[in-house]
């Protein structure tokens, strides 16, 4: 595995759940694969689970690990070409990506939409760069367009909860005080519709996502009949994609909050989450404390995909 930046470079998927579930067992049972290799992480933007299960898997497979915040400390970086620095921006990233590639073997890169551009983030400039320049493996730790890091956990979690063969998977709209990226529901969709579950979308008009990563998949407008015995419901926000909207909020209406109310839709469903989330906005108190919800065993597989990943980088080094 040379990238890791969306679904298809897993490959079959079914044999990538089986090989996290075998590594969930025995995580340290690889550690000679990363002996005296360093894994670097670059972070444009915050996190918690993403920075600590990544450096986790890194030492489960006995790396070395460094963890750089772009934005704390590094020198401020210029990240389009032809442009005359004579700004605040000291370093260009055509030349601090391959100075990072020398320092480690593999790299794992966090940089959000900026909504600014859409061409600019769903052409992945800035992962892309890394991909090109770096010299090295780089995988997402959330990029523009993707989260696929999170999207495996939340199938190895679908896998290890379902009680069905095939079980209806919901993935709602909810409402947020920001505009979110689009990023982690693009993966969940593109991860789901290579799964074999029962998948609806759910959203208000004007919040459709790219075709890419819906695929077909049913989008259904009217929440309550999307939670419909439902067994997972998988809640997020995201900001609109569909011009002349990109990257802004179109509704804030709190009747798409995941209550108590709506779950009692759902097939005694388990409630999902990638975290952080804005309680009585996304989901209420009641329901992400409720027995149904497995929002923390989810974030606790974020180790495991993770590991599946960069095993799979230092077996190709
Ligand atoms: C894993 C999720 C990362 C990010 N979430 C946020 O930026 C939340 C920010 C906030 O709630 O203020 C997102 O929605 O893509
Ligand atoms: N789910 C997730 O990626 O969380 P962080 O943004 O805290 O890393």
């Amino acid at each position: 595995m040379k990238t890791y930046t969306n679904v298809k470079d897993l490959g079959d998927l079914k044999a990538a759940v089986a090989e996290a579930l075998e590594i969930k067992k025995n995580r340290y049972a690889y550690k000679h694969l990363g002996e005296n290799k360093t894994l670097l992480m670059v972070f444009f933007n915050s996190s918690l689970r993403t920075r600590l299960s990544t450096q986790k898997a890194g030492m489960n497979l006995g790396m070395n690990t460094i963890v750089l915040d772009v934005n704390q400390g590094a020198w401020k970086l210029e990240t389009e070409r032809g442009v005359i620095m004579d700004g605040d921006k000291t370093e260009h990233l055509l030349e601090a990506i391959p100075v990072m590639g020398c320092y480690c073997d593999i790299i794992g890169v966090r940089s959000f939409a900026q909504f600014e551009s859409k061409e600019y983030d769903y052409n992945e400039t800035i992962i892309n760069q890394f991909i090109k320049y770096s010299g090295r493996p780089v995988f997402s730790m959330e990029a523009a367009t993707g989260h696929p890091l999170q999207a495996f956990a939340d199938l190895i979690t679908i896998e290890e909860y379902k009680k069905a063969k095939r079980p209806k998977v919901v993935l709602t709209w909810a409402p947020h005080p920001k505009a979110l990226p689009q990023a982690v529901p693009n993966s969940f969709a593109d991860f789901m519709n290579d799964a074999d579950v029962d998948f609806v979308i759910t959203h208000p008009h004007g919040y459709e996502l790219d075709e890419k990563f819906v695929r077909g998949a049913r989008v259904e407008y009217n929440q309550d009949k999307a939670l419909a015995g439902a067994d997972f419901v998988y809640a997020k926000n995201w900001a609109a994609y569909t011009d002349p909207n990109y990257g802004q909020i179109l509704s804030k209406d709190r009747s798409w909050t995941v209550s108590t109310e709506k779950m009692a839709l759902t097939n005694n469903a388990y409630f999902m989450h990638c975290l952080p989330v804005r309680r009585n906005m996304i989901v209420t108190d009641d329901v992400i404390e409720s027995p149904q919800s497995i929002v923390i065993p989810e974030a606790a597989n974020r180790e495991i995909s993770a590991q599946v990943v960069l095993k799979r980088m230092l077996e190709n080094l």
